[in-house]
């Protein structure tokens, strides 16, 4: 399947985190914000809230870490139920090894890029890894405006995973919506986060239904989209 569709319950109701969860069932993962306070200036959930939410849904877990000390909490998240790992580079001392402990432990792997952090000094560890994160807003909180200078970096990162012949994804995160998904599949996304465009819309599943139709028209004719 070419395009994925992540919502973020950073937007969802976290007193009903089970029941946010099932209204976007149909949704390809769920994306689980986790902020420490240090890394970014916002504070949200843990280790025992991931183990309760990956027992309440099918859908699998996409964790997106925003914590310092990755090298230390990351595998923790594996174990805790998520399909998908992603610290940030500017937050992991040694990214190989931390890739390499994720994927033994049975998760995916993925390393993230905060808005000024370039993809190029990283071109070598992409074999490691299973998905590069490009945050389309600073990290931290959501419901921020897309940040349209960061689509050369897409490009870039999608023009690298090419020349290399990786299978990896590309997933695009912050002030994803209808008025920006496009524009970030035309650059080579190919994984799509959205919190307020999902959990802001009346019908949360059917918010994922359209942002995939949507990213669906722009793929269907790009080369790299036919290899996953
Ligand atoms: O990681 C983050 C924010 O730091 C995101 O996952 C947001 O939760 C996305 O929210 P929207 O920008 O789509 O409202
Ligand atoms: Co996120």
């Amino acid at each position: 399947m070419a395009v994925q569709i992540n919502p973020s319950i950073l937007s969802a109701d976290f007193a009903r985190l089970a029941e946010e969860a099932k209204a976007v069932e149909g949704a390809d993962w769920l994306h689980v914000d986790v902020m420490d306070n240090h890394f970014v200036p916002n504070l949200t959930l843990g280790v025992p809230v991931v183990e309760s939410l990956a027992r309440a849904t099918d859908t699998p877990l996409d964790l997106h870490l925003m914590i310092e000390d990755a090298d230390r909490w990351a595998p923790q998240y594996v174990e805790a139920g998520a399909g998908s790992v992603t610290f940030h580079a500017e937050a992991a001392a040694a990214p190989v090894r931390l890739a390499r402990e994720i994927r033994a432990k049975g998760a995916r792997a993925s390393m993230a890029l905060k808005p000024a952090t370039p993809i190029e000094p990283y071109e070598d560890l992409l074999p490691e890894l299973d998905m590069v994160l490009i945050m389309t807003v600073e990290p931290g909180f959501g419901g921020q405006a897309f940040l349209d200078i960061m689509l050369p970096k897409i490009r870039r990162t999608r023009e690298l995973i090419s020349k290399h012949g990786l299978q990896m994804w590309l997933q695009v995160d912050g002030g994803v919506s209808a008025a920006t998904i496009e524009r970030c599949a035309e650059a080579g996304a190919d994984v799509f986060v959205a919190g307020s465009a999902v959990y802001g819309a009346e019908n949360p599943a059917e918010a994922v239904r359209a942002l995939r139709a949507q990213a669906e028209t722009v793929t269907a004719g790009a080369a790299w989209a036919c290899s996953h």
